[in-house]
């Protein structure tokens, strides 16, 4: 795929210190519309620290970020951007699945205002579209794991983002759903929207991953090309362990080559 555009999310010589320790270093990265980048990496290599700085959630300690071409420090237009953060990382079981979809248009409205047409009519797609419409009214406690993180991929989708990022939206959701987010993401790239998203595992998600990116203790050891294997994603660690650059794609590239066939956890793989 040509890219000529601007990217939506950019990322120079980004460093983070969280606890006196650093814990990203000098990271470089692009996101496109119509783009889909996987972030990969083993266990505390700085997957979520990366997605909630690019988020402004987390503090730089060096390096720029700018979101649609606007510094992250002046960017106000959230309603553009989604996120989706790990479930485990948040608290909502009294919550309705109805109140934490619709909150996904709060950047739409002004303070203090009912929701508008569009608002609930938003909502109402959103949850149609991870196939939990009839669950509008439970309560968050009441529902399995993976339908909690069918609910808060809905509250991204219903903010209509331009920028969707989604940190191990799979984490919890069986096979056939995660079959229904991948078409769900394939139908909303065709559409333009550009997506960041963490993973363990690739599965169905694979076709759409254009450019993968490999965290390793903080830092970018590949950018590129899809690893098909845990050991493929080793060798990009030995080769920069070798005195080479990381390698850093030209151009991102739609699924070529043939991907992964099944989950590739790695997390073993980067560990080991
Ligand atoms: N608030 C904090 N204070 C100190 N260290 C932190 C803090 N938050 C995260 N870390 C450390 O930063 C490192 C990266 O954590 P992060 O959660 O970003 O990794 P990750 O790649 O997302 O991991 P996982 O795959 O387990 O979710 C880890 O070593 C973690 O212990």
């Amino acid at each position: 795929m040509e890219l000529t555009s601007d990217p939506v999310l950019r990322a120079d010589d980004v460093s983070v210190e969280l606890g006196g320790l650093p814990i990203l270093r000098g990271i470089s990265l692009t996101v496109h519309s119509g783009e889909t980048v996987a972030l990969l990496g083993g266990n505390g290599s700085g997957k979520s620290t990366l997605v909630r700085t690019l988020l402004g959630l987390t503090p730089l300690r060096r390096g720029t970020i700018t979101l649609f071409g606007t510094d992250l420090d002046d960017f106000k237009r959230w309603s553009r951007v989604g996120y989706v953060p790990q479930r485990s990382t948040i608290n909502l079981t009294r919550a309705k699945v109805s109140e934490i979809v619709g909150s996904g248009r709060l950047g739409h409205r002004p303070p203090f205002l009912p929701p508008t047409r569009d608002d609930r009519q938003a909502a109402k797609e959103a949850l149609e579209v991870v196939g939990l419409a009839d669950r509008a009214s439970a309560e968050m406690q009441h529902l399995s794991g993976g339908q909690q993180q069918r609910v808060l991929i809905a509250r991204a989708l219903a903010t209509r983002p331009d920028l969707l990022v989604l940190d191990e939206p799979t984490a919890g959701v069986d096979l056939e759903h995660q079959q229904i987010l991948a078409d769900v993401l394939a139908e909303l790239l065709r559409r333009g929207m550009a997506i960041l998203v963490v993973l363990h595992e690739i599965g169905p998600l694979a076709p759409l991953v254009d450019r993968a990116i490999v965290l390793r203790e903080g830092r970018v050891v590949h950018d590129g090309e899809l690893p098909r294997s845990a050991a493929e994603l080793h060798d990009h660690h030995r080769t920069q362990h070798g005195g080479h650059e990381h390698e850093t794609a030209d151009g991102p590239q739609r699924g070529s080559g043939p991907h992964v066939a099944g989950p590739l956890d790695l997390r073993s793989g980067a560990e080991s």
